[in-house]
């Protein structure tokens, strides 16, 4: 049985920040009861495998008994600004259910010990909406803003539903009885938030970890409007091979390449899991599969990741830590395209259980078809639009042929109806001006 030390390491390595480490530890050396956390996910885009990260993350968890909830945020899909929109939300949910329980069971860790929740199982309760309201009287503006601007998408007329949004990510730790919340490190201003808020509820301030954000294969953030920069879990063998033979990976440059950073964010945790599993080195029994995916078979022992070479390019090389690897391509021993070849074998393999998987369940194919409609798709043909004439203003078009209108009475009625029309347009030529700007 592994030390609350040793827990509280397990728990918090390969982090970028912890707040609140200290209540962890508390809890930990009291040993009276179980910690307890919730990571959420809101189901918006399809999922990149950058998921692997906090995956990964949920492992050590399991690993140092904690008991886990996975939240997916069903309604905060929707207050971003309508990422998933209502109608299309409930498939997200389910295509971020089988996605996110097929990539645990495939990396081995036993989804039986986790607790999956969806957002509006309880917060549509009575209880749950009164403390938004109560939350909505004590939150300022000012602050709802701030905690949201790293995750809320950012446009010109923010809806009020962005401003939600923190103050209901904060009620969840209530709502779902957890110790800590774990999330990206962009999630850090909803997280001091929580800190700020929860206790002007009358509830406990939880602590906080975070996971760093990994760049994409391009450098930079995963972008979700560069689909070149980041790889989806379904994408094809080939299609990964491309994305990283045009990444960006200079030689012995290490700053801002995507290849090494993934390399280091995923594929390396992943092969020290099994590692560790090998060597008998778990709290929990995980169970990880036996295949080892980035270490060649002929590989001595203790070997995390191997990069296979021909013999007339100087063989196959076996690191035993990421620090190795860095240093030979810093030093130019480890050239560009044999890391992208590697890295790129390696994600094949890690997502070829779980595309399996995809092909096997065709409840999981129509839920993603549900999900995420072609936006190429030819939408169905409207009926054509009925024109409507309006009387053109006297004195204009054939009006103006005819003499004066018959009664004076006449022609102020047509002249007013006219003013009206085209008041009537203006206000609609605004409104449109108004969308296109805000959205
Ligand atoms: N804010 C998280 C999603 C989330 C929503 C609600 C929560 O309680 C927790 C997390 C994201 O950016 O994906």
């Amino acid at each position: 049985m592994a030390t609350p030390e040793e827990k509280y390491e397990l728990i918090t390595r390969r982090l970028q920040e912890v707040l609140g480490g200290d209540s962890i530890k508390k809890i930990l050396a009291e040993e009276e009861r179980q910690l307890k956390c919730y990571w959420g996910t809101a189901p918006t885009g399809r999922p990149h495998i950058g998921y692997f990260v906090p995956l990964t993350k949920i492992a050590d968890f399991l690993r140092a008994g904690v008991k886990v909830t996975v939240l997916l945020a069903d309604i905060h899909a929707f207050l971003d600004n309508m990422k998933a929109p209502l109608d299309l939300v409930k498939y997200r949910t389910k295509y971020y259910e089988y996605l996110i329980k097929t990539t645990l069971t495939s990396l081995g860790i036993p989804i039986t010990h986790l607790r999956f929740v969806e957002g509006s199982s309880y917060q549509l309760t009575p209880e749950y909406s009164m403390d938004n309201y109560r939350l909505c009287a004590t939150v300022t503006e000012h602050d709802a803003k701030k905690a949201g601007a790293e995750v809320v998408k950012q446009v010109d007329s923010a809806l009020l539903s962005g401003l939600l949004y923190p103050g209901l990510q904060a009620l969840d730790e209530q709502y779902l009885d957890v110790d800590f919340q774990f999330g990206g490190v962009d999630q850090r201003k909803i997280f001091t938030f929580a800190e700020l808020y929860l206790p002007k509820l009358g509830y406990a301030k939880r602590a906080h970890l975070m996971n760093a954000m990994v760049p994409g294969l391009a450098g930079g953030k995963m972008s979700a409007s560069d689909p070149n920069s980041k790889i989806d879990f379904l994408d094809a063998p080939e299609v990964i091979r491309k994305k990283l033979k045009s990444a960006f990976c200079e030689e012995g440059n290490v700053e801002g390449n995507g290849v090494l950073a993934f390399l280091e964010a995923v594929l390396i945790p992943i092969s020290q899991l099994r590692l560790e599993r090998d060597a008998g080195k778990t709290v929990l029994e995980v169970g990880l599969g036996d295949q080892r995916p980035f270490i060649s078979d002929n590989a001595p022992p203790g070997t995390i990741f191997s990069v296979e070479r021909d013999e007339k390019f100087g063989g196959s090389t076996h690191y035993s830590s990421y620090e190795e690897i860095k240093a030979d391509f810093e030093a130019k021993k480890l050239h560009p395209k044999d890391l992208k070849t590697s890295v790129a074998d390696g994600i094949v393999r890690l997502l070829e259980p779980i595309q399996a998987a995809f092909k096997e369940n065709e409840e999981w194919q129509k839920i993603a078809a549900l999900a995420y409609p072609d936006p190429n798709a030819k939408p169905e043909k409207k009926k054509k639009k009925e024109k409507v004439y309006h009387p053109p203003p006297p004195g204009k078009g054939k009006n103006a042929k005819v003499p004066a209108a018959a009664t004076t009475e006449d022609a102020a009625a047509a002249a007013s109806d006219a003013k009206a029309h085209s008041e009537q347009e203006g206000a609609k030529q605004e409104s449109t001006q108004e969308t296109t700007t805000s959205s």
